[in-house]
């Protein structure tokens, strides 16, 4: 406990007036660490995150892995919109930064996180799939002082594909549903593997309530890739140097690539032994 105590007084020096957060971040995080478990023996206990630009589905894969293996889904991309949608005072000045698609203070985003990861320690979860979280190289090495990552999933998709899903991503105001009405159909050229994504269209009682994130016009998209490449793609280099980064280009649709996704992780069994019992 001292050396945790130490290292997080040292990332203190780095983010002075979040400290307070972090020490949160800490006890809640170290409440449900467990030891290294590549192999993914306790299913119900991975420590995962999700990497990946704007877009790319880190919500929706990170969202069916948590109900998958019953570990709670950590979105901070929600946790702003949440905060957001509040008529605190943080709500203004987060929406102007959130709309130029710019990322957040260090500061702004551990409060929110120690505030999520507070009711986690008291719903007694375990585990967490963090998805939008790390986004720059000095979150991820507060998160490394806090606690251990098992493993660090990094999507990847072409970038004409992810600004089309961007623009095509719609909410419904009433249920919260993650729906997109964009129609991919990429040729393949010069011999290389064309695209495929189908719309995923809204049930009928949710099609005359849908929005649109205010973040999701063609230019804050634009800039939010290009605050992804310079803040947080050499994220991926920190957890591709400590062995921790498993590649993920994702080949199409969720029907495509959410098999192969569980290839990938080794949980392809646990999926069959959940559809045979539905
Ligand atoms: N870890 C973070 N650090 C800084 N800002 C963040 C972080 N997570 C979310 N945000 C803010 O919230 C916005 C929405 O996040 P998210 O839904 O994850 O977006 P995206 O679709 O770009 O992955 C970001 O553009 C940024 O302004």
């Amino acid at each position: 406990m001292a050396g945790l105590t130490n290292r997080l007084l040292r990332a203190k020096n780095v983010f002075t007036s979040s400290s307070s957060s972090i020490l949160r971040i800490s006890r809640s995080f170290s409440s449900s660490s467990s030891s290294v478990t590549p192999n993914n023996k306790d299913r119900s206990n991975v420590h995962w995150v999700f990497l990946g630009c704007p877009g790319v589905g880190k919500g929706t894969y990170a969202g069916r892995l948590s109900s998958l293996l019953g570990v709670p889904h950590i979105s901070t991309g929600d946790l702003v919109r949440h905060e957001l949608s509040s008529s605190g005072p943080l709500s203004q000045k987060l929406a102007q930064i959130v709309n130029q698609g710019k990322l957040l203070s260090d500061e702004i985003i551990f409060s929110l996180l120690s505030k999520r990861l507070e009711s986690k320690e008291a719903n007694g979860e375990s585990g967490f799939i963090l998805d939008g979280f790390p986004r720059t190289i000095k979150q991820a090495e507060t998160l490394e002082e806090v606690t251990h990552v098992d493993l660090v999933i990094n999507l990847k998709l072409r970038e004409d594909v992810i600004i089309k899903k961007c623009l095509g991503r719609r909410i419904c105001s009433q249920c919260g549903g993650n729906f997109n009405v964009a129609s991919i159909d990429i040729k393949g050229e010069n011999g290389g593997h064309g695209m495929v994504m189908a719309p995923l269209l809204p049930p009928p009682n949710c099609e005359s309530k849908l929005i649109t994130r205010s973040d999701d016009t063609e230019e804050v998209v634009k800039e939010r890739l290009r605050i992804y490449n310079e803040m947080s793609q050499p994220v991926e280099e920190f957890y591709r140097r400590r062995g921790k980064l498993l590649e993920f280009d994702l080949p199409g649709g969720i029907p495509e690539s959410w098999p192969k996704l569980l290839q990938a992780l080794c949980l392809d069994d646990n999926d069959k032994k959940q559809s045979a019992t539905a």
